[in-house]
């Protein structure tokens, strides 16, 4: 055991010398006996113990005390008690203890308090120091009884911070004990909802903070999973002390003790108003428009968030049209009285009456609303649904226009507050990004389905349109007609008063089209002059009825410039489901229908029939077989000798194609030429047919067959092709040819249609030095008035006239009249389909100089043409040799012969 030190001892000694007479005769202890008790009672206390004699140094230092500081009794024994004290205080502390020896005034004795032990290893830990001054003989001694609360010093700070973190904190943290009472709220919950402990302690949360547009079911959520001690997280709207709504996230936490019994409940509530606002009202709205979700759903979607944030609020979004009227886009919450009776209101010169042109706002209590403000309007209806008062705002796009309204309603009179300002500001962004987004949308979908010139709506609308018409009329088994509708010779109202009056024919014919329909029927516009109507619902009686209703609209007199038309169109009619399921195949028949109205002669309609299927199934059959014609070069080229009827000499030969098929045997050219015409490849029929000729002009002079030229028909499309006289110069070099060589052979078309550049190919032509014919000269609506400036070398006497020459006194009249034109112009005048002898004397004493036909040759293939000039030549020699006239009897017979 460790033996107290001499001075203690003698502390104790003296003490115990000076109390001796005092001491009971029944005294249990010897003195020496209380003193070795006491000194083994402060050695083994607990607490350190350190007794400091009059010099300050240490007499005592127990076993606590070694374990306290550290030091082993030896280094501290018989020194200043300094050593003991924390480094900064060390120099003075003789100071401070001599300070309470001499003055006796007593600051630290008989008090207890913490103090810093620095220990030998330089760790530091707490302790609780409570001082006794003892008087003895050898002075004042002080005796330290120290205990270690290092413990409970770090626990007391942890609490500190723990409450300085849980009190500064912005979250509301409410603690509940296991009946769901609160027992504990931080002065972050004062400061969110304004309540104290006090008004909260013992009651249940929710039944606090709930007010009327707390949702019931998140409430009974919460109860249920209280009453389960299951952790939970939700989003609630609730109401502070003052009243004023917040939207809060709530987690709460399930506490239990360590035999698993819940102790208490922890719940961290969180402000999310704004967030709220910005998370979920923006964040929803911006994905719905990134989804595309059609408008009346974004604004459905805005008006229902901002009820769900603020349910004291009925929102309402509408438009303003063109001409300044409201209409409800969407207002879930209105009654549906309400909106009826607004909708279509003038918003017009009102609109900044009533707030809407302003961006600030307007509210109006309804009650008050004066009788002549635009408020009287609205005050009936709102007072019927109850409702109090609206705050509008105008909803105005980026560059300041006004494209809607965003009201919010409500029940009572009330400011609103600063949730529902905040509400407002986000609301109108998202209202104005969707009406624009929507605007400019609308704008791509009118260029996209629209036709740009009359506003109809262009095929692809149509069709889509149309199928789901049809969908419809399958569904309610009703019928709809379909009008292809196609103008009567609308290039000529281009051609004579040009593309801009084409135009507005056009728009006009649009307009009549859209004035002759019933509420579902539809009208677009196919292309150019074509039109559809879609009569739905519509059987083929109406069909018909309607038909000639919109023809006979149609056709009420148009001024276009300076000019009045009667606009006419050819119809043709296809009936769903009788001539088609599908959009594609109604507007294919009525397409074929139409075709039969034209080329029954216009200006009429014509309902599609099965049979008008096997004819156009026929005449697709037929151009597919002339193409592939076309490609593989079968077309033959038949020459028909063109004779002088001066001397029976050769004045040249017409180059006209043949068309040998297999199964439609020989095909004349009055029926492919129309049909590659309408197919889109007369050029190409046209081109191969010269270059054929050309080549063979080349090889009769390269066989010294003499024939001065050779004549070839080209169709008014082809001299519509600015490239045409490059190519016959072209292809006369290839050959060898000189322009003179060839004649080219045209209608009257060409040179009277000047609009389509006819005319300045022809002149082209012309000036390349090759020759120009008129054919069929007579039969079209010749303008003589052109002829004498036209740049041609010989007319062509139709056959029509030649026909009837002998028979008919006025086909000789007329034949007599060409003839003279054409002499007086000094052009040559060909007749054509000279079949008798009669018909050539006849044209002969008329005047005209060559004629073809049957009477002279059959159109035959190259070589027996060249066969038959070899046999004229030898006829030739024979006459020459003077064997008499030319015998035209003798030609015919040869002619037959070969
Ligand atoms: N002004 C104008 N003309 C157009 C437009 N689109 C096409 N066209 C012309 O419309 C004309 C259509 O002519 P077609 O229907 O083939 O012939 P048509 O003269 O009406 O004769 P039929 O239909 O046989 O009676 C063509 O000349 C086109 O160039 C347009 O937008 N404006």
């Amino acid at each position: 055991m460790t033996q107290p030190s001499a001075a203690v001892a003698a502390c104790l000694s003296a003490q115990n010398s000076a109390d001796e007479s005092t001491l009971p005769s029944n005294h249990p202890l010897t003195e020496s006996q209380a003193r070795e008790t006491l000194i083994q009672t402060l050695e083994q206390a607990a607490d350190a113990v350190v007794v400091i004699d009059a010099n300050n140094c240490v007499t005592l230092f127990n076993a606590s005390a070694e374990a306290l500081w550290g030091y082993p009794r030896a280094d501290v024994l018989g020194r200043n008690v300094s050593m003991l004290v924390p480094r900064g205080i060390r120099a003075q502390h003789d100071q401070y203890v001599g300070a309470n020896r001499d003055t006796g005034t007593n600051r630290i004795v008989g008090t207890s308090r913490e103090v810093v032990i620095e220990r030998i290893d330089g760790t530091v830990r707490w302790g609780s120091m409570s001082i006794s001054k003892v008087f003895t003989a050898a002075g004042v001694l002080y005796t330290a009884f120290i205990r270690d609360v290092t413990n409970e010093v770090k626990r007391r700070e942890e609490r500190r911070l723990l409450s300085l973190a849980v009190n500064e904190t912005d979250s509301a943290i409410i603690v509940v004990g296991p009946d769901g009472r609160t027992i504990y709220i931080n002065d972050g919950f004062t400061r969110m909802l304004g309540y104290q402990l006090d008004d909260m302690y013992g009651k249940v949360p929710s039944r606090v903070v709930s007010g009327r547009y707390t949702d019931e079911k998140t409430l009974e959520y919460i109860g249920e999973r209280l009453a389960a001690r299951e952790s939970f997280r939700v989003e609630i709207l609730i109401y502070d002390r003052s009243g004023k709504p917040l939207w809060i996230q709530a987690v709460v936490n399930i506490v239990n003790d360590e035999y698993g019994t819940c102790r208490n409940m922890v719940g961290v509530w969180t402000d999310i108003t704004n967030t709220k606002m910005h998370e979920v009202l923006q964040q929803k709205a911006l994905n719905a428009m990134a989804r595309e979700a059609p408008i009346l759903n974004v604004m459905l979607l805005i008006c229902l968030e901002v009820e769900r944030i603020a349910p004291e609020i009925i929102a309402s979004i509408c438009s303003v049209d063109q001409d300044g009227r409201l209409w409800t886009l969407a207002a879930p919450g209105l009654p549906p009285e309400y909106t009826k009776a607004v909708d279509g209101l003038d918003a017009g010169p009102d609109m900044q009456a009533c707030g809407v042109g302003h961006s600030g706002g307007k509210l109006m209590v309804f009650a008050d609303a004066p009788e002549d403000s635009c408020w009287a309007k609205f005050k009936e209806p709102a007072r019927a649904c109850g409702l109090a008062q609206a705050w509008s705002h105008a909803i105005r796009s980026s560059d300041g226009r006004v494209l809607g309204k965003l009201a919010f309603y409500y029940r009572e009179t009330r400011e609103p507050g600063t949730l529902h300002r905040r509400l407002i500001d986000v609301s109108l962004n998202l209202c104005a990004l969707a009406l624009e987004r929507e605007a400019s949308k609308e704008n791509i979908r009118r260029l996209a389905f629209y036709d740009s010139l009359t506003g109809l709506p262009n095929r692809g609308f149509l069709i889509a349109h149309t199928e789901s018409l049809l969908a419809n009329a399958a569904r309610t088994n009703n019928t709809l007609a379909v009008l292809f509708l196609d103008l009567d010779r609308f290039k000529h109202v281009n051609d004579s008063l040009g593309h801009t009056a084409g135009d507005v024919l056009l728009c006009e014919v649009a307009q009549r089209l859209k004035g002759c329909l019933r509420a579902l029927d539809f009208v677009g516009r196919l292309s150019g002059d074509e039109f559809v109507v879609v009569l739905s619902p519509c059987d083929a009686g109406e069909a018909t009825a309607l038909c000639e209703r919109i023809m006979a609209e149609l056709q009420e007199p148009v001024t276009v410039g300076s000019t009045t038309l009667r606009p006419t169109a050819s119809v043709g009619i296809a009936i769903f489901p009788q001539h088609g399921h599908d959009m594609n195949t109604l507007l294919l028949h009525a397409d074929m229908a139409m075709y039969q109205a034209k080329s029954a002669g216009r200006h009429r309609f014509s309902v599609f029939t099965p049979e008008l299927n096997r004819v156009a199934q026929d005449r697709l059959k037929f151009e597919m077989a002339l193409r592939a014609a076309l490609q593989a070069d079968q077309l033959q080229l038949h020459y028909q000798p063109q004779v002088r009827l001066s001397d029976g000499g050769i004045y040249g030969v017409e180059a006209l194609a043949r068309w040998h098929h297999p199964e439609f045997g020989v095909v004349p050219p009055d029926r492919f030429v129309p049909l590659a015409e309408e197919c889109g490849f007369i050029t190409e029929l046209d081109h191969g047919i010269l270059q054929k000729a050309c080549r063979q002009l080349s090889e009769w002079r390269a066989a010294n067959i003499v024939i001065p030229h050779v004549s070839v028909n080209v169709s008014p499309t082809t001299f519509c092709d600015r490239r045409l006289p490059a190519l016959i110069a072209k292809t006369l070099a290839a050959c060898g040819l000189l322009p003179r060589d060839l004649v080219l052979e045209v209608t009257e078309n060409v040179v009277l249609d000047n609009a389509s550049g006819g005319l300045a190919t022809l002149k082209r032509v012309h000036e390349l030095g090759v020759g120009l014919s008129i054919d069929d000269f007579g039969t079209g609506y010749s303008s003589l008035s052109y002829l004498h400036r036209l740049p041609v070398d010989e007319l062509k006497l139709d056959k029509s006239f030649v026909r009837e020459l002998e028979s008919d006194e006025g086909a000789r009249a007329l034949a007599s009249a060409v003839t003279g034109i054409g002499t007086s112009l000094r052009l040559t005048i060909v007749a054509e389909g000279v079949e008798n002898d009669e018909q050539r004397r006849i044209l002969q004493a008329q005047g005209c100089q060559v004629a073809q036909g049957y009477f002279f040759a059959r159109p035959m293939p190259a070589a027996a043409l060249t066969a038959w000039m070899q046999s004229r030549a030898r006829e030739a020699a024979c006459r020459n040799r003077g064997l008499g006239d030319f015998d035209w009897a003798a030609q015919t017979d040869l002619d037959q012969a070969g």
